[in-house]
């Protein structure tokens, strides 16, 4: 039975669509019939992403869209302000599904964490979901439409995880951003909420030392 395309008329934006998650979750909205507005730093790969959508290298199920990919640094207002302009020049509307998926890691011990390393991490994790949410948040609102924003957070953000202080705060931080975010644009019909995923075997996972790697599934098997 053909699957219901139950996202037939929405419209999703994806930050960080060039790699792991993100483009995990452009597919999969691809599917459902969605259009996708692909967004990552790195250009070259949202428009890789686009080739799973819908075309050439196309993944099997993926009804042809009117699919775009975007170059933006989250961590930048201009650039994240130009974004959602952008997309909505491109489809002459907001998008009212929005996925913050863009995200970093900069791992150390506390005793030794530069304070570079620190405000990187907080800049894109945190800021970056802070610019986008408001941006797409105001498009939304001045346009009248409902939406739904997915603000992609850790389970670090919630029990912490050693070599990580930079990296749980700032996801601490967007489960809390999150919450608020619900309160203030429910009277709005626009949805907030964050998803806590553990280990997903993606690019970013691989900066993980595997005696870490080890330690940590020698834990869990014997919790
Ligand atoms: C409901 C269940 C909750 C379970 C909670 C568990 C949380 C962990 C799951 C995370 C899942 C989500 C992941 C995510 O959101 C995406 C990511 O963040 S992926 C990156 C995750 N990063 C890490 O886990 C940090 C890994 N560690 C490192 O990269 C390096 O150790 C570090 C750069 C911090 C320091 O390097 P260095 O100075 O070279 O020290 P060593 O590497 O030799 O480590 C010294 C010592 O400490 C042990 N250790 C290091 N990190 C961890 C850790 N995260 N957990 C446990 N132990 C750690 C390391 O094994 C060494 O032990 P020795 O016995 O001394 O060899
Ligand atoms: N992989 C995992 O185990 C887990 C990942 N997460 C979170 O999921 C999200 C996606 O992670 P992965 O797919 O694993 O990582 P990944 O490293 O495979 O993909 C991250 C993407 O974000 C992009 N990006 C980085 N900085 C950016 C910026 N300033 N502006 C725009 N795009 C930027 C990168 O270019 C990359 O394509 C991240 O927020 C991460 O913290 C959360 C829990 C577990």
């Amino acid at each position: 039975m053909a699957t219901q395309l139950r996202l037939r008329s929405a419209l999703a934006l994806i930050t960080g669509a060039g790699s792991g998650i993100g483009r995990a979750v452009c597919v999969r909205l691809a599917r459902e019939g969605a259009t996708v507005a692909a967004c990552d730093l790195d250009g070259a790969a949202a428009r890789e992403t686009l080739g799973l959508l819908g075309g050439p290298g196309n993944v099997e199920g993926v009804p042809r869209g009117a699919h775009a990919a975007f170059q933006a640094d989250v961590s930048e207002a201009v650039a994240t302000r130009r974004l959602l302009e952008q997309v909505q020049v491109c489809f002459s509307r907001p998008p009212s599904i929005v996925v913050s998926c863009a995200g970093i890691i900069r791992d150390g011990f506390l005793l030794h964490m530069s304070e570079d390393d620190w405000d990187k991490v907080i800049s894109v994790n945190l800021k970056g979901i802070f610019l986008v949410t408001q941006a797409a948040a105001q498009a939304l609102v001045s346009n009248g439409c409902h939406g739904s924003i997915i603000n992609i957070s850790s389970i670090v953000g919630k029990v912490g995880n050693m070599g990580q202080t930079n990296y749980a705060a700032s996801k601490a931080g967007v489960i809390g951003l999150t919450q608020t975010v619900a309160r203030e644009l429910g009277r709005h019909g626009i949805r907030c909420n964050s998803v806590l995923p553990g280990f997903i075997t993606t690019p970013m996972m691989q900066k993980v030392p595997q005696k870490v790697l080890d330690q940590m599934w020698q834990m869990w098997s014997h919790s």
